[in-house]
């Protein structure tokens, strides 16, 4: 079975539902009477996404942008491509960007950017977990749920080639599944 293949559970299902109502009672304070454009990065945001929107308690506009940065392995092309783009123009609006996680920082220091060049009013970043040693430019999020080692992880939407992205929960991957 998928879960005899993690050597670790790094954060649990339970500790994750918990951020994510921690973090939606900010961001609906944070939000109230402002209609945000809240911005999902695919793939590996969409279940943060769906489990985060559902404890922000004031109206929220959703939408999508699916970007890539990655290979199919482990680590970072240096290159963001835009494979599909937002629906809805961010001018004018005070935007929330999504993701899984943060490592090299190049994606979002990308989307960050082309946001502003569009002339958002404000953009801001969550993000369920931080990889500060795996920084290639500097970005800080302002707001992270939690911090982790800089060590690939896996499950809640972040995938090995394609895989895992079904776990309910963050681990790591035994090392002969890299092997194999
Ligand atoms: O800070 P970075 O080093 O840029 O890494 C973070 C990004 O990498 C992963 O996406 P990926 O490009 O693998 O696409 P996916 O979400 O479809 O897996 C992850 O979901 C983030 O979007
Ligand atoms: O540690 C990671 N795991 C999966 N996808 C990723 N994308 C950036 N870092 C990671």
């Amino acid at each position: 079975m998928m879960k005899d293949e993690i050597k670790e559970v790094l954060i649990s299902e339970q500790e994750i539902q918990d951020k994510c109502r921690e973090l939606g009672q900010r961001i609906t304070e944070e939000y109230e009477g402002r209609f945000p454009l809240v911005v999902g990065v695919l793939k590996g945001a969409m279940p943060f996404m769906a489990d985060l929107t559902k404890r922000i308690d004031t109206h929220i506009e959703m939408d999508f942008m699916d970007v890539s940065s990655y290979g199919k392995g482990l680590v970072s092309s240096g290159e963001v491509k835009i494979l599909k783009d937002l629906d809805t123009s961010v001018e004018g609006r005070d935007v929330l960007i999504l993701e899984d996680i943060i490592d090299s920082g190049l994606t979002l220091s990308y989307l960050i950017e082309l946001f502003h060049y569009r002339k958002a009013k404000s953009v801001k970043v969550v993000t369920l977990l931080d990889k500060p040693d795996g920084r290639k430019v500097d970005l800080v999020p302002d707001m992270a749920g939690f911090i982790v080692p800089d060590a690939f992880v896996v499950g809640y939407g972040l995938d090995y080639i394609e895989r895992y992205r079904n776990l309910p929960y963050i681990g790591v991957l035994k090392p002969e599944i890299y092997e194999s």
